[in-house]
């Protein structure tokens, strides 16, 4: 399984991005997770080691809720894409965030003979989105911080929903309940695909 989920800050995202990999048995990508990780925490997790300098540029973006430049994210994924253990399949979150990421994943995919399933977007209000992302204790979830990632979802990720829509890959589950019932709804769905 090869899916894609796609959400704001606080959607569940991870949560469910985490489940669905418990589900299937892939392992998760996760691009917000992994840079955090090395920022936060100076985690020089052994399976992104050559990524730990790429990442390192990435600090000043995370830190003030920017996006970090495509080209660096691309590189990211394009060198995760291609480690051993995700050969059977994955779970990407997090990427893409841009209607640029997402074109390149598809070439990227293309590249290495592989093809996504779907993208799941978990559509919340935006004021869940704040409440959530306000209500855990990350570095970089203080309120403007917090209202800067609400912002740039709204601006760029929101346009990717119609780059999947439009090639029949996208599938759009209410994130507003409760996680186990949104794992349900998506399981339910991906089962009638
Ligand atoms: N695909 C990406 N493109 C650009 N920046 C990214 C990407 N993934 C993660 N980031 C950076 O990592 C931060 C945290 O990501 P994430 O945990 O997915 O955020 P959120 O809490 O908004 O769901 C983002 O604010 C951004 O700076």
């Amino acid at each position: 399984m090869k899916l894609v989920i796609l959400g704001g800050s606080g959607s569940g995202k991870s949560t469910q991005a985490q489940r669905l990999c418990n589900f299937f048995d892939v392992p998760l990508i996760s691009t917000g997770q992994t840079l955090r990780n090395f920022i936060y925490d100076d985690n020089t997790n052994s399976g992104y080691a050559e990524l730990g300098n790429l990442i390192s540029l990435a600090k000043p973006y995370v830190e003030k809720g920017e996006l970090v430049p495509d080209e660096m994210m691309i590189e990211f994924i394009r060198v995760r894409l291609k480690q051993p253990d995700v050969i059977n399949g994955w779970i990407l979150e997090g990427y893409p965030r841009t209607a640029f990421q997402a074109e390149e994943l598809d070439f990227l995919l293309e590249s290495l003979g592989q093809k996504l399933d779907w993208a799941i977007y978990l559509q919340v209000p935006e004021a869940v989105m704040v409440s959530r992302s306000l209500g855990r204790s990350l570095p970089d979830d203080q309120p403007e911080i917090v209202q800067r990632r609400v912002e740039l979802f709204y601006d760029r990720t929101i346009p990717i929903l119609e780059y999947y829509d439009r090639r029949r890959r996208l599938l759009t589950i209410n994130g507003d309940q409760l996680a186990e019932q949104v794992q349900q709804n998506i399981l339910t769905l991906l089962s009638g695909t």
